[in-house]
């Protein structure tokens, strides 16, 4: 867990952030958002002690970062940026090794840990283990880049608009491939982006910014469908909310169950892990108020039909 009380940083006579609270639950992902030059980094980078706080207390599983060695902590926590901050004369298995061999693991075990992590990030062992970082796409840079802040298996991730200089399609597989990590590691992740779709599409915890301050967090479901003021508002983009909060929302949650009318009339499918906006699109395409709902295995489990999609909101 993750705590920071009243924390407060300086910069002269700037403010960067102003006597925040934030707690962060182990496991969560926590996404901060808001206007450049509110603060974001900043908050990130006091967590691992690459910036000191000016006031307030910064805790993490109930220790004062102060009360831990700054290169140890750095060692414990991943970090990852959108430069990569790779080193351009270590080849791409070097610079995933890097935090192990500091950590002072046997090699066998590096090497071990170095071939998991191409694997779970997606990048073809053979190809990839003797490559330079000058040898790579600006995608395949920032998955090692991920690899490497996940080598030491950190139980922290930070990560400071890792996926910012990235077409929109490799952005979307890179966040694609953050969630599935997430299931699978479960991994307490502080995720910064000016990116409010990427934000809410990636948080359990919304954190937003402006000017220093948390202006609102929770679940991104509730900050949509309750934006503390103007200023949220405008930064979830007010025209298309009603969108963005059916994209959070899974067909299964509103789908019902089969009885033999629906069966009778053969409406077209929807894959279960399809999301509301993605079942209104396919009703809009086949103009059509009803969608079967199929499993991985095309197995018909449900129907969503459009007007339960109508009715008052519940969660
Ligand atoms: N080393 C520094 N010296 C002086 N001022 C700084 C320093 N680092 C940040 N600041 C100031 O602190 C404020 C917050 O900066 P920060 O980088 O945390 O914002 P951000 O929300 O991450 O912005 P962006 O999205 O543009 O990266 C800004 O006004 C910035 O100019």
């Amino acid at each position: 867990m993750i705590e920071l009380q009243q924390v407060t940083k300086r910069f002269g006579m700037t403010v960067a952030v102003d006597a925040i609270d934030l707690t962060i639950e182990t496991g969560e992902l926590c996404v901060l958002v808001g206007t450049s030059g509110c603060g974001k980094s900043t908050t990130l980078r006091m967590i691992n002690r690459l910036i000191p706080h000016s006031a307030g207390d910064i805790r993490i599983d109930g220790t004062a970062v102060t009360d831990l060695d700054p290169v140890q902590l750095r060692r414990r926590i991943g970090y990852a940026i959108q430069s990569t901050g790779l080193f351009p004369h270590w080849t791409v298995a070097q610079n995933i090794g890097l935090v192990p061999q500091l950590l002072g693991w046997p090699k066998a075990k590096i090497q071990a840990r170095i071939e998991e992590l191409l694997a779970l990030l997606g990048l073809d062992r053979t190809e990839f283990w003797t490559k330079y970082p000058h040898q790579l796409s600006g995608g395949q840079a920032q998955r090692v880049g991920v690899a490497r802040a996940l080598a030491g298996d950190p139980d922290i991730l930070l990560m400071d608009e890792p996926f910012g200089a990235l077409d929109p399609i490799t952005r979307e597989n890179l966040q694609d491939e953050l969630l599935r990590i997430q299931q699978a590691v479960r991994k307490t992740i502080v995720f910064v982006t000016h990116d409010i779709d990427e934000a809410l599409k990636l948080a359990n915890r919304l954190v937003i910014m402006d000017q220093g301050k948390i202006i609102q967090q929770g679940e991104p479901w509730y900050v949509l469908e309750q934006p503390a003021n103007a200023f949220v508002e405008n930064l979830l983009g007010k025209a298309d909310r009603g969108l963005k909060q059916a994209s959070l929302t899974l067909v299964t949650a509103l789908m019902d169950t089969l009885d033999e009318s629906s069966r009778q009339n053969n409406p077209p499918p929807i894959d279960a892990t399809a999301t509301l906006k993605d079942a209104m699109s396919a009703m809009l395409w086949h103009r059509t108020d009803r969608l079967n709902v199929v499993n991985a295995q095309k197995e018909l489990i449900g129907q969503l039909r459009l007007d339960r999609m109508l009715r008052p909101k519940e969660r």
